[in-house]
């Protein structure tokens, strides 16, 4: 069997308010293999966000391991962790947060600008993710004058341009209607699948979470 793409070990965060100490993760154990579409459930305030913001090198205040292609992200430098998210991951959030300027192919072309590529390639890769999601005659629309649906499907193709080894969604459709939700959902996992990514996906729906390859649990602070 393969090497797992994320190794997390005891991790932990604890949040200080008003003189009272939240323990929010305590002790979180995970191994994703590479291509493994892992649902993360809980209810609201279980930790979901706060476990992918650890996961995705965004926040400081964590203790344990976090391990990603291999790397030991904890003892790194603040520029290497830039680049190893910049190398590894991809991020799709509940709203878009889209660049309202930009349109949709432009949207998906600047992060590979910044990771170095040419922007011939670029714009290839980007027309290829929105078209492969069902937006090959939105290309040139700005995220504005997309529907609900269509600027989250912008995101996600934005966050798979630079072939991350792993997606961290946080409640990825979680803005959107059931039958919306429902589509965006499907043309995500098979694109994810079909790119051989891994994906770390927070929800609190469980009809949802059921259609990915593993559904793990926070309770309590840790994953059951
Ligand atoms: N910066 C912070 N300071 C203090 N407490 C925080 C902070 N960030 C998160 N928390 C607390 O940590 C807990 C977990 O929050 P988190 O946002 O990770 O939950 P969640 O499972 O993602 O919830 P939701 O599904 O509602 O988004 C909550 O009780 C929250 O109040």
């Amino acid at each position: 069997m393969s090497e797992p793409f994320v190794r997390l070990a005891n991790l932990r965060r604890s949040f200080s308010q008003g003189g009272e100490t939240i323990e929010v993760l305590r002790g979180i154990d995970l191994a994703i293999r590479p291509g493994e579409i892992v649902a993360l459930l809980g209810p609201s305030g279980s930790g979901k966000s706060t476990m992918l913001q650890a996961v995705g090198l965004l926040e400081g205040g964590f203790t344990g391991k976090i391990e990603i292609a291999g790397i030991e992200a904890s003892a790194l430098s603040a520029d290497a962790r830039t680049a190893l998210r910049r190398d590894h991951l991809g991020f799709v959030y509940q709203f878009h947060h889209l660049l309202p300027d930009f349109n949709a192919t432009e949207n998906v072309v600047l992060p590979q600008l910044i990771a170095g590529k040419g922007a011939g390639e670029a714009r290839a890769r980007a027309e290829e993710l929105l078209t492969a999601l069902g937006l090959g005659h939105r290309l040139t629309h700005r995220p504005s004058q997309l529907s609900g649906g269509e600027q989250q499907r912008v995101a996600v193709a934005r966050a798979l341009a630079n072939r991350p080894g792993l997606v961290l969604a946080d409640e990825p459709t979680g803005n959107l209607d059931e039958a919306t939700a429902d589509k965006v959902l499907e043309q995500f996992l098979k694109l994810v699948r079909g790119e051989g990514s891994s994906a770390l996906v927070a929800t609190h729906n469980e009809r949802l979470a059921l259609r990915m390859d593993r559904v793990v649990r926070l309770h309590e602070g840790l994953l059951a």
